[in-house]
């Protein structure tokens, strides 16, 4: 479980970021964090992963406490992080070394490495790529290829920071389906997005605005008490269609009289 409470951090003091955050999640959730660009998202899972530390309140994870060093490496083991950009976390020149890279780092043993690379990237459908460069990939491959380097260490939890943002819509949707199979293995999922239509397929929504948490609850409530435009966001667009649909239901049992209001026709048709 990740426990947030009252979280504040800045950057540069006087100037908050993240101001008196209080969540949880539980194993096996589906968040997806929203909100205009800036808001802090990005410092509030990099609150989560340990990557910056809180000012004043705490993070932890499970019974351990991101501010105490020794248990900050376990922490990371547990909890991946994978970036907007995936050529930010590419440091070698093979796909397979790319794997292995963070596994030597938590000094798994030689003799589960390999199979544990496989595995990965068979979760990823990159298993043919073993040798290939990293950075000569499409930006699709290259996204799979970071989660899998994430999946081969085993976490409980993946935080996906804007992860579909550079992809096409094909890239993004292969990316959201791999999110939603490591869900289903029980794996947390975090997704910080700005495309309304994936919120649509979480289990919940934490909305931030200028550092503060405005809205926790299900993407429904959201969407129904969230006047999303004073946020910088978008309606999906299933439910844009839906709320159209209902303002012309007449159509439906008088569609004539429905054309005649829309085009303020008076004449009989
Ligand atoms: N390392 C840093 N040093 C100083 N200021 C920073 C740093 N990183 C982020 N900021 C500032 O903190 C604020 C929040 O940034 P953050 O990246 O958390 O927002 P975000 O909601 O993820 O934005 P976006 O949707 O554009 O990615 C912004 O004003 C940003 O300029």
């Amino acid at each position: 479980m990740l426990r947030l409470d009252h979280v504040h951090f800045y950057y540069k003091k006087g100037q908050p970021i993240i101001d008196d955050i209080s969540v949880t999640i539980s194993q096996g959730e589906f968040v997806a964090i929203v909100g205009a660009n800036g808001c802090g998202k990005s410092t509030l899972a990099k609150l989560i992963d340990g990557l910056v530390l809180p000012k004043q309140g705490a993070v932890h994870w499970n019974e351990w406490d991101t501010s105490k060093p020794n248990e900050l490496s376990a922490i990371r083991q547990q909890i991946g992080y994978i970036f907007q950009n995936p050529e930010d976390q590419f440091i070698t020149t093979t796909v397979r070394d790319e794997v292995l890279f963070g596994l030597e780092n938590i000094a798994v043993p030689r003799a589960d490495m390999e199979h544990r690379v496989q595995e990965a990237l068979q979760a990823v459908q990159m298993e043919s790529y073993l040798d290939a460069q990293p950075h000569q990939l499409s930006g699709g491959q290259k996204q799979r290829v970071a989660i899998a380097a994430i999946l081969a260490m085993r976490p409980q939890m993946i935080i996906f920071d804007e992860a579909t943002s550079m992809l096409d819509p094909q890239g993004r949707k292969q990316i959201l389906a791999i999110m939603h199979q490591l869900h289903q293995q029980g794996i947390t999922i975090i997704h910080i997005t700005h495309h309304m239509d994936e919120v649509l397929t979480a289990q919940r929504v934490v909305l931030i605005d200028q550092g503060r948490l405005i809205f926790d609850g299900a993407p429904i409530s959201f969407f129904d008490e969230i006047p999303v435009a004073d946020y910088q966001l978008q309606l999906p667009f299933a439910v844009h269609v839906h709320r159209q649909l209902q303002l012309t239901t007449p159509v439906a049992t008088d569609w004539k009289e429905a054309i005649r209001r829309q085009w303020s026709i008076n004449s009989n048709m």
